[in-house]
């Protein structure tokens, strides 16, 4: 090679080198995001070495300890602007409709697979058919339809109080995160899809296939975020790599991903083929709604039977039906909204309850008083203000979802710093609830604050200062569903079983990758209560 090859090829080199620094500081997003105040990046990852290593639930609480209401976050190349002031949150929250795009295994799919997400209610852009399925979505959770949810959430107490005494009549420490998953998975099965998961049978074990479901689901909580696939962190890290990544991902996917896929198969298999029973039955009964409870297969009045009888708003594709994927993608989006949130919520609850026994006491007086075998509907839940008192507790200290993720629609103006259309914004719902300025002893399980009349009760900055299902049109469309499955099964629980905590399990160690929950779940000893 010539001595003048050599020095071009060197020069050469030398160019791309600088170009890679240089992009690794991304100089025109630092400095377009300079008003706001954040921890310093690192070349090229910015935080997100941080996030991984503390969970987003600890970094976001611990910097809004130093930095305030309003400060940034590095996501790669991406700027993540971390509200958590309870009135710039829920202004951010009612003003800016969009989540913004999720950063997991689904991001760096290709085709169907990607298009599925987007029909789905948690991850659509689209505002008008955003409405037109939150619509459709809405009637299973009037009252007439929690009404009928009872008896299903009682049964799904029951399989679980089965399994609780045996595991209580041997003296077994048992995960009980992992044991109310099986339950809310059952209930969401029975409830929604109108047919049983078996993931609670007689025997108190589950079945292999439901099993395989529980797995599934958990899957793809666990791996759904930016560590599901070796692909992701790269295209977190430059963006622009978005196309590529996706066919590399496409030809060569990793174990992780490969996991993530065939969880989403699984469920989506599942779904399917209760749809398809939906539609057989639909079509034999000629349209009208089958009366009673069928031996086999799904349930008139199930969320799937009622949308597969929806139509689209007039505004949107005419006011068509819905087509089988927009179906099956809120039959997806069901299971595991109602799966995983609701079991950490709980499980989270006993956690507290477990460690903090006289408030645990507290809580068995009231049950006791109510009726320790009496089986609890929808209205008596609010004759049992304590045990809400102490749900509403853990879920202030531990909200399961706990950021309200969202992208500004236009240029905002944010308490005086601009922020341009597009950015990512993230209403920290933990770091608002721990927000030593709003509560004085956020880190304490005070259930009393939730108790009309208590000297502790919560003062209305407080009581604004709540929000675990979040705000405005994207708010959590099943609240009232999870509100009533919790409070039945905490009910009927503590009615039979008090916990021992295991040691070693305080402070809690969580995780939250997507949603908030346990890092190696929550391990106690079922107590049977004794009888009178
Ligand atoms: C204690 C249990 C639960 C908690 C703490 C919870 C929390 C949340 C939060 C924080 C959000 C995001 C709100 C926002 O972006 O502002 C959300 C959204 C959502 N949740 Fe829940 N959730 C729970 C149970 C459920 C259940 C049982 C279901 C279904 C039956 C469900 C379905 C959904 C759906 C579909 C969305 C997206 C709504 C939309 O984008 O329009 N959730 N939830």
């Amino acid at each position: 090679m010539s001595t003048d090859s050599l020095t071009i090829l060197c020069c050469s080199l030398a160019a791309v080198a600088l170009l890679v620094v240089l992009y690794g500081l991304h100089p025109v997003k630092r400095w377009q995001y300079r008003h706001f105040p954040g921890p310093a990046p690192k070349w090229l990852s910015g935080n997100i070495g941080d996030i991984v290593k503390r969970s987003a639930f600890h970094y976001y609480i611990d910097n809004a300890r130093v930095y305030g209401k309003l400060f940034k976050v590095w996501y790669g190349a991406n700027p993540v602007i971390v509200i958590t002031d309870p009135a710039l949150g829920r202004a951010v929250n009612l003003r800016n409709p969009n989540r913004h795009q999720a950063i997991g295994p689904a991001t760096i799919m290709r085709g169907k697979a990607r298009t599925f997400d987007s029909e789905g209610i948690l991850l659509t852009q689209d505002r008008e058919f955003h409405r037109s399925i939150r619509n459709a979505w809405n009637p299973a959770f009037f009252s007439q339809s929690l009404e009928g949810y009872a008896d299903l959430m009682n049964e799904g107490a029951e399989g679980l109080l089965r399994r609780l005494a045996k595991s209580a009549a041997k003296g077994e420490e048992i995960d009980i995160w992992r044991t109310l998953g099986d339950m809310t998975m059952a209930v969401v099965g029975s409830a929604s899809f109108g047919v049983d998961f078996k993931t609670q049978d007689e025997s108190g074990e589950s079945s292999a296939e439901a099993q395989a479901l529980v797995n599934a689901a958990q899957t793809i909580f666990q791996q759904g975020g930016a560590a599901g696939s070796m692909w992701v962190p790269i295209v977190v890290l430059c963006p622009p790599l978005l196309p590529i990544v996706r066919q590399l991902a496409h030809f060569f996917p990793d174990q992780k991903m490969l996991r993530v896929m065939n969880a989403r198969q699984k469920l989506k298999e599942v779904c399917s083929e209760l749809l398809r029973q939906v539609r057989q039955q639909i079509a034999t009964t000629n349209g009208a709604k089958p009366a009673g409870k069928l031996e086999r297969g799904v349930a008139p009045g199930s969320f799937l039977h009622h949308l597969a009888t929806a139509k689209h708003h007039v505004s949107v594709r005419n006011g068509d039906d819905f087509t089988d994927t927009e179906i099956l993608q809120q039959a997806f989006g069901f299971l595991l909204g109602g799966y995983e949130t609701t079991a950490s919520a709980l499980s989270f609850t006993i956690y507290n309850l477990a460690a903090n026994p006289d408030k645990a006491a507290k809580l068995m007086q009231e049950v006791d008083k109510f009726g320790r075998d009496k089986h609890p509907g929808r209205l008596d839940i609010e004759a049992l203000p304590y045990v809400q008192a102490c749900f509403k507790e853990a879920l202030r200290l531990f909200p399961p979802g706990h950021i309200s993720i969202r992208e500004a629609v236009e240029d905002l103006d944010l308490d005086g710093h601009f922020v341009p259309k597009g950015t990512w914004m993230h209403v920290s719902l933990c770091g608002i609830q721990r927000d030593e300025k709003i509560w004085g002893n956020p880190e304490e399980y005070v259930p009393e604050r939730w108790v009309e009349g208590s000297p502790l009760e919560a003062t209305e900055a407080q009581k604004k200062a709540f929000m675990p299902f979040g705000d405005g049109i994207r708010s959590c469309v099943g609240k009232r569903f999870a509100w009533e499955e919790a409070l039945i099964a905490l009910i009927r629980i503590y009615q039979r079983i008090d916990f021992k905590l295991s040691p070693g399990q305080v402070p809690l160690a969580v995780r939250s990758p997507f949603t908030l929950g346990p890092a190696k779940g929550i391990f106690v000893t079922p107590v049977l209560r004794v009888e009178e």
